[in-house]
Parts: structure tokens; sequence; C-alpha cells
């Protein structure tokens, strides 16, 4: 009888195809398939003795051990819904469906439910590190079923990457939904963190004049601070490479429309839903939104008259103001991502351990960075710190919100776009005051509503006739 393979993938695209190559240097033997023949024979013209194509979903499964794992990594949303309901019908109790794509963690919910009246067992995982982490060890946050865990954990920790003490990325989150909900909230860092550089990038291009080559030795020595990332060292190769004719950096001639596939809108719908406070994500989806607008923005561009630069106030900031304000973004990012886990944690019952976590994103992942070691240093001691008071975030925020704020004021009078940098100023005034204007919002609340308020001198609610014009029958004596 024909050997089986140890484990499935399905979808050859870039994450499936490369983690397919991944398994398989690892040394297990991996059968694949995808909807379409054609991505199958790409891989196959690898001559990968370990990997074995398939080109129906029936002998795919049979060629498989029992109990036989799955790997999906297809389209998120009804294509994975479709294909998991189509693989039913040719799994028996006990064998395992791994969803490694983005889905929608309230999906993974539903079909969690669905494969655990029949017996078989899922896990919702979200896989970090693109192509390339795919390749040689990603990051990854498996949630669900705790025994398909104990099934497939063996090959999930030699694909995955390492930790600096050589500590597999990955680590089990919690059940149901809790892995795609770890990596929509990854993603929303990511999305944070991301339009922070760029912000800053654009400080930096004001200040060198362009000169991307300058810019990017700017990044590289930054690269090796607490700055630290992943996302920063991507972005010091990107922006000095030339264009093939290599008259110009290839940055300058791409479309400045930012695309989205669903996470950072997710993340920022949950925040809502929580009443979590995510500024930096949420003002990174809706510069993605109005990158959308190009049209619009072409004519505006236009139509409005530009805002002078006042001179007076035109003194040129040092790079340290540029990088301190950065570092307090990112750090932001990271805090507001973590805060929402540990809303979520309670909200949904998961039991969120938050080192873990971020001891899997410290490598293989797109937001690795160096900061994730002290934040899950701070949880290790504490699962329920908030990081704002820890005394490495609380220096950071004394000493580097006057450098965001020179770095904001220098935006704001040479029109430099960085509404994320100073969404996160804002958002420490008001987090670090005990006086909001809000106290007006209320009183025009009860004005118009008699919603009621509460008072700083007394204990109780109150509710005033503010404008006798509207408020004629209410009687008190406030
Ligand atoms: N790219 C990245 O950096 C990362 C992606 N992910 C997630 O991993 C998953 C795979 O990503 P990626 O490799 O980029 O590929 P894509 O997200 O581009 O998805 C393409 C794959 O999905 C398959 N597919 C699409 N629609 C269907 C359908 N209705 N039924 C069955 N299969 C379908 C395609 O098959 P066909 O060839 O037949 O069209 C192809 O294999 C996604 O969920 C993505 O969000 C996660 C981390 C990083
Ligand atoms: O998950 C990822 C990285 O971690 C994927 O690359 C994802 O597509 C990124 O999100 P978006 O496409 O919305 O920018």
């Amino acid at each position: 009888m024909k050997k089986k393979q140890s484990i499935g993938v399905i979808g050859m695209a870039i994450m499936g195809k490369n983690l397919s190559l991944n398994i398989s240097s690892n040394k297990y033997k991996v059968s694949v398939f995808n909807r379409s023949k054609e991505k199958t024979k790409i891989i196959v013209r690898e001559k990968n003795k370990n990997i074995i194509p398939y080109y129906s979903i029936k002998s795919f499964i049979n060629s498989l051990k029992k109990p036989k794992i799955i790997i999906l990594m297809i389209k998120s949303g009804k294509s994975t819904i479709n294909t998991i309901n189509k693989l039913i019908k040719y799994l028996d109790p006990h064998d395992v469906i791994i969803d490694g794509g983005n889905s929608f963690f309230k999906d993974t919910m539903m079909i969690s439910k669905v494969l655990f009246k029949k017996h078989i067992k899922f896990i919702g995982t979200g896989i970090s590190g693109g192509e390339e982490g795919a390749l040689n060890g990603p990051s990854i946050m498996p949630g669900g079923s705790f025994i398909a865990y104990e099934i497939s954990k063996n090959i999930l920790k030699r694909i995955s990457s390492l930790t600096k003490i050589n500590k597999p990325c990955i680590s089990f989150i919690g059940p149901n939904g809790a892995g795609h909900y770890v990596k929509m909230i990854h993603n929303s860092i990511e999305y944070g963190n991301m339009q922070l550089i760029a912000e800053s990038y654009f400080l930096l291009k004001s200040f060198f004049k362009n000169d991307n080559n300058k810019i990017s030795k700017i990044f590289g020595k930054w690269n090796k601070g607490e700055l630290n990332s992943y996302l920063i060292e991507i972005t010091k190769e990107i922006i000095k490479k030339k264009n093939r004719n290599n008259k110009c950096y290839l940055i300058d001639l791409v479309s400045d429309v930012a695309e989205s596939k669903g996470t950072g809108k997710w993340a920022t719908q949950n925040a809502l839903e929580l009443e979590e406070i995510s500024y930096v994500t949420t003002i990174s989806l809706f510069e993605r939104y109005i990158s959308s607008l190009k049209k619009i923005r072409e004519e505006s561009s236009k139509e409005f008259s530009k805002i002078p630069i006042l001179i007076y106030n035109n003194k040129t900031i040092s790079l340290e103001c540029i990088r301190k304000s950065l570092y307090l973004g990112i750090l932001t990012s990271y805090i507001q991502g973590f805060n929402q886990l540990k809303s979520a944690s309670l909200k949904y019952n998961w039991n969120l351990k938050l080192n873990n976590i971020a001891k899997v994103w410290e490598s293989g992942c797109i937001i690795k960075s160096k900061c994730l070691e002290k934040i899950r240093n701070e949880y290790e001691k504490n699962n329920d710190s908030n990081l704002i008071y820890i005394d490495y975030f609380k220096d950071k925020i004394n000493l580097y919100r006057l450098f965001l704020k020179k770095t904001i004021l220098y935006s704001i009078n040479n029109n430099i776009i960085t509404p994320s940098l100073n969404s996160i100023f804002m958002y420490y005034n008001s987090y670090c005051s005990n006086n909001l204007p809000t106290s007006l919002v209320q009183a025009q609340r009860d004005c118009f509503g008699a919603h009621k308020y509460n008072r700083k001198d007394r204990k109780g609610y109150f509710h005033t006739n503010w404008v006798t014009k509207y408020n004629k029958n209410i009687n008190n004596k406030y």
C-alpha cells in the first residue's frame, strides 16, 4: 500500500505554497491541493520529493495519514467557509482542519461550533510573516480545539520561527476564535506601525529634501536602537530601491492608494464594540480610506488653496524629535493593541496569556520589534498590567511627548501629513488630563435630552433647566 502523507495544505498561492515548502524542508511529506490546477503545477515545478500534488479534494484527502491534518491557506470569508463545508463529507471524527488564513474571528467561532457537533477538530490560527515568514518560519497563533493543537503541534512547532532564545513562536492562544482574534489585533498594530513609519518618512523627506539614500541610512541607524523592528528594516530597503532605469526611486512611482483586506476594519469595528480606544489603528485605517479617494483628492488639491507656511513658527526640528515621536507612536500602537486584547479576553472568556502573545510576536512576524521583549517581561509578572503605568512606558511617554509636540508643530506648519502622530499627541493630552471638554458635552446632553449629569462637588445625578426658552416646564433649583 502507498505510504500516506503527514499533512495536507489547501491553497497554493503565496502563503500556502511557501508553508508547504517549509513543512517539506522539515522532512514531512505534504499533500497539496489548489482550487485551480495552475498554482499546483507551479509548485510541482519545484521537483520537491516531499510535496505530492493532488487535483481533486477526494484524492487529496485520501492521501493523508489518520488523523488527517489539513491546513487551509486560502482567501478568507465565503471561500474558506465553503471549502470547509466541502471537506466535511470526506472527514472522520477526530480529523483536524486548521484554517491558517486571515479569517474573521466570528466566522471562526461559528465554524468551531459546526465542526464540534460533527466531532471534527478545528483550529483557527493566525499565521504571520508574509511570503518570507511562511517559507522560513512564521509566527503562529492557534486557537480552537486544544486536542487538535496537541495532534498537530509537533509539525507546527517545527515550521515556526524561533525567538532569540530558541523558543518556537507559537503558543496555544485559547478557544474558538481566539487565535484569529489575536491575528486581527496583530494586523491592527501592523496598520498603525506602517502608517507611523510612513508619516515619519514624509517628515524625513522634508528634512533631507527627498534624498532617500540619506533617509534610508537614518532608518538603518534607528533600526540599531530602541526602534529595531522588521518594518523599519524593510522600510530602509524599500525607500532606496531605484527604478529600473536608475533615474528615480521606485517608491516615488508607487501610487498612494493603499488597499486593505479587512483585518484593520474588523479590529476597529471590534474596538468600538468593546468601547476600547484604538486611535492608532483607526486613524491608519481612515488614512487608507482617504487614500482611495484619489479622484477627489486630485480635484481638491486644485480647488482648495494651500495653507501658507507661517514664517514665525518655521523652526526646523532635530532628527531626534522625529525618532522619538515615531517610537512613542509605535509604543502606543502596541499599548492600544494589548489593551484591546485584554478587553476581548474578558468579553469572550478567553483567558488570554498576554506574555505568550508577545513571545509569539517576537520573531517571524510583521510586527516583530524590540519592544515586544519589554512587553512580554511585564505581562510575565502581571497579566493584568496596564502598560501605560509601567516604568519603561511611563518614562517614554513623559520624556517623548514634548518631542512629539515639536514634531507635530513642525508638520502642521509645513503642511506635512502626519494624522496618526497628531492623534497620539492628543490621545495622551486627553488620557493624562483631569479636565476634559466633555463636561460641556454632558451639560448639552442634559439640556436637550434630560439625560442628567454628575457634578464635581456633589454626589448623584442632576438635571437642570439650562436654557429657559427650551426647558420652560422644568423646575429645579440648580
Ligand atoms: N499574503 C500574506 O502576506 C498573508 C496572507 N495571509 C492569509 O493567508 C491566506 C492566503 O493568502 P495568500 O497566499 O496571500 O493568497 P490570497 O489571499 O490571494 O488567496 C488566494 C488563494 O485562495 C484560493 N481561493 C480563492 N477563492 C477560493 C474559493 N472560492 N475556493 C477555494 N479556494 C479559493 C485561491 O485559489 P485559486 O488559485 O483557485 O484562485 C488561492 O489559492 C489568506 O486568508 C490571507 O489573508 C496571512 C498572512 C499573510
Ligand atoms: O496578514 C497579513 C500580514 O500580517 C497580510 O499581508 C494582510 O493581507 C495584510 O493586511 P492588508 O492587506 O489589509 O494590508
